[in-house]
């Protein structure tokens, strides 16, 4: 499968969910900015794949970026969504405008919602639903020291010393 069709619109998925779900297949949903993938994206998109059996990333648009993160993204959304649909273990990229991915949990509804555990779980978009629906909410450990913060800042380094 080519990266660029695993990228889906939000109705488009539909069909491909109603696939997975009639193949017993458990759907986890994650999402975020992504703006400069790095291990910790890696290591927890990896482990949140491999707590059921197909991953979803839903990805804030530049536009919802922008308003979560004043002078964000570095990199357009078209950019964000192939290279995490580029990763193995990702199984569909949805990107949604919205200030939170709370419509498309409503209309995805994951059997599973992960996020890195810099988020308490009452703090997940989404927990609500996805309890009442019987599913589960889980968060990843951190891997210690890798942000997009911290690499913009490390290059901002270089140019002021
Ligand atoms: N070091 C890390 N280890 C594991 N997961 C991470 C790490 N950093 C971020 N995540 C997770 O990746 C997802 C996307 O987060 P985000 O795009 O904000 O990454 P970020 O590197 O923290 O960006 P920023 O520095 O702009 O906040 C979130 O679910 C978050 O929990
Ligand atoms: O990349 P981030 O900043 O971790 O992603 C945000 O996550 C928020 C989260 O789901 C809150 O529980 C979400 O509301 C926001 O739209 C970003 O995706």
């Amino acid at each position: 499968m080519w990266s660029k069709d695993k990228i889906f619109g939000r109705e488009a998925l539909l069909p491909t969910l109603a696939q997975w779900r009639a193949q017993g297949k458990k759907v986890v949903f994650t999402n975020g900015c992504f703006d400069l993938l790095h291990l910790g994206h890696v290591d927890y998109l990896e482990k949140a794949r491999h707590l059921g059996d197909a991953l979803v990333v839903g990805l804030n648009t530049d536009s919802s970026v922008s308003r979560l993160k004043p002078g964000r993204p570095l990199q357009d959304e078209l950019s964000r969504a192939r290279i995490l649909a580029s990763l193995l273990f990702v199984d569909a990229v949805v990107l949604f405008d919205e200030p939170t991915p709370l419509e498309l949990i409503t209309l995805i509804k994951p059997d599973i919602l992960v996020k890195g555990d810099d988020y308490p779980i009452s703090g997940i978009v989404g927990h609500e639903l996805v309890l009442a629906n019987g599913g589960q909410v889980l968060t990843v450990p951190l891997v210690a020291g890798y942000s997009t913060t911290n690499i913009v800042e490390r290059v901002r380094q270089l140019f002021t010393t």
